[in-house]
């Protein structure tokens, strides 16, 4: 028989194969699966790929799914073959408390293309190796200790708002996302990229990492797809995909970096701060193996702290300000608060201690880190072989679960009146503290929390106390956002016009 007679009768067979695999594995999901009793839209009990088409076809956010999927399903929602999505919130500390080992779920973490990087590694072990070596970088010590830098970084974006406030206001969308970048990039490599003197805050890098948030999506679903655009050649993938074109830029910003510094660590020694975190993930004495990671990890470490660290800042600092502007009286009290604290400008300005004992300061951050939420995808983790009981039900082992965050700060039960911006509630209640879950919580929480709420401190006192803000155009009645793990605002960019104070 020639070869096109063999394959003419071999594409029967593989096609029939397929097909009977099909209807044994949509069978077996439906009715013989473990989680069979549980409730869920019947094509996602039956295929991952009803998340797929719910998230790259419709283009729906998932975490605003979910909502309607629990009001018409109730508290546990089959959203995947193997999937659970719990909304009471007793489920979040139940998935991500302290003494869980878990792993992360492999289709959405290898999705950022960052497998071997602190956030990116599924497994407990792996991560708390790269943790305990970063982990002296963001200590509470290490953050004071950079607290010069953090002001510095403040008082550059405000010299920016001071030269670039205009008619059309600020573009605050992108402005506190670059004095983020500018921060993580100087404790990462010493050198800031400046990214706050962009015109109208267009830092490439900045605009680039915006603009890829939604296509980090499709990655999930299409391994091929990913590999197109990050692994083939730059000039090739920017032709392939011009949409994708900022993210293989940032790409090639960030290895260059790394392959500078690899190919020669006495480099290392010509960095401005003779202390970054990248002097410290090149000092093999600081793994317990006392071996550098590759190259290829160390560029994935920088990829995740950048994208880990400089638009949950800037969002938050973007969200907390779009509710003070709707709240004039909420804004005068931070100001009232913030003038005595430091009535005169040209004088000393406070640290960081003194802005941590500022209860009305610190009441706006809890409020606007629970309404940016963070992350808002849920944090997918698997069940151990053990099996778990996750807010009082049982779950089977090898279950991917999650409790999105919005689940938690906008339950009315906990948080009154959920959309409705209101810092007072931190203040009259300790116990809300339990509920804040920005950072998330156990093992894997966030690593730079330290970092961000220096950020976020001094911000909101820098620019709160320098300028006076007002609405450029139309008030945004909402930052409508869609879920692409983080948020991802769509909508039109919040834009402020820029007052600086008399004193
Ligand atoms: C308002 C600011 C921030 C928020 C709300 C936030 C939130 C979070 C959340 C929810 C996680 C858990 C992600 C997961 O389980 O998949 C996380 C992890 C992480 N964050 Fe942050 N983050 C913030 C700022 C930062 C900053 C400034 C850095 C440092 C550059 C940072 C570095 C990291 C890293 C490396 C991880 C991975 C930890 C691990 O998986 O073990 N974050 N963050």
């Amino acid at each position: 028989m020639h070869d096109s007679g063999i394959l003419a009768a071999l594409l029967p067979a593989a096609f029939a194969t397929v097909v009977v695999y099909g209807i044994y594995t949509t069978v077996y999901n439906v009715l013989f699966h473990p989680l069979a009793k549980f409730p869920g839209p019947p094509m996602a009990r039956a295929t991952v790929y009803w998340k797929a088409y719910v998230e790259c076809i419709q283009h729906r956010s998932f975490c605003h799914v979910l909502g309607e999927l629990h009001a018409q399903y109730g508290p546990v929602v089959r959203v995947g073959p193997n999937e659970l999505h719990f909304a009471n919130p007793t489920a979040y500390h139940d998935i991500y408390k302290n003494k869980n080992r878990w792993d992360k779920e492999a289709r959405l973490y290898k999705s950022f293309n960052e497998d071997r990087s602190s956030f990116g590694f599924l497994t407990y072990a792996e991560a708390k190796n790269r943790r305990d070596v970063l982990s002296r970088s963001f200590s509470q010590a290490a953050i004071e200790g950079s607290e010069g830098l953090c002001v510095q970084m403040t008082n550059e974006l405000c010299a920016a708002f001071a030269r670039q406030s205009k008619a059309g206001g600020v573009d605050l969308h992108f402005a506190f996302k670059c004095m983020a970048m500018d921060m993580i990039m100087t404790l990462c490599f010493g050198k800031p990229i400046h990214a706050v003197d962009a015109p109208d805050f267009k830092a490439p890098i900045v605009v680039a990492m915006d603009a890829s948030s939604p296509i980090f999506i499709r990655f999930k679903y299409s391994d091929l797809y990913k590999n197109m655009i990050l692994k083939c050649p730059p000039a090739l993938s920017r032709m392939l995909s011009p949409e994708t074109a900022g993210l293989v830029d940032l790409q090639e910003l960030l290895r260059r970096q790394i392959n500078d510094l690899c190919d020669d660590p006495e480099k290392l020694k010509q960095l401005p701060h003779n202390n970054t975190i990248y002097h410290r993930l090149m000092d093999a004495k600081a793994y317990r193996d006392n071996t550098v990671p590759s190259p290829d990890s160390l560029y994935e470490e920088a990829q995740a702290l950048m994208f880990a660290g400089a638009d949950t800042v800037g969002n938050t600092l973007m969200v907390g300000t779009h509710r003070l502007l709707q709240h004039p009286e909420k804004m005068h009290k931070l100001k009232t608060e913030l003038l005595k604290a430091w009535p005169v400008l040209s004088e000393r300005e406070p640290r960081l201690r003194d802005l941590e004992g500022l209860p009305y300061l610190n009441a706006v951050i809890k409020e606007s880190l629970r309404l940016s939420s963070g992350v808002v995808s849920g944090l997918l983790r698997i069940v151990p072989p053990n099996g778990a009981i996750i807010a009082g039900v049982v779950t089977p082992p090898g279950t991917i679960v999650s409790c999105g965050s919005t689940f938690v700060h906008y339950n009315s039960d906990i948080f009154p009146e959920p959309n409705q911006f209101k810092p007072e509630r931190w203040l009259e209640s300790n116990d809300l503290d339990n509920w804040m879950v920005a950072f998330s919580r156990g093992p894997r929480a966030c690593i730079g929390i330290n970092l961000a709420w220096a950020e976020l401190r001094l911000g909101f006192a820098h620019v709160y106390r320098k300028f006076d803000m007002s609405l450029a155009g139309e008030t945004p009645e909402q930052l409508p956002y869609r879920d692409t793990f983080l948020p991802y605002f769509h909508g039109e960019h919040l834009r402020v016009n820029m007052k600086l104070v008399d004193a």
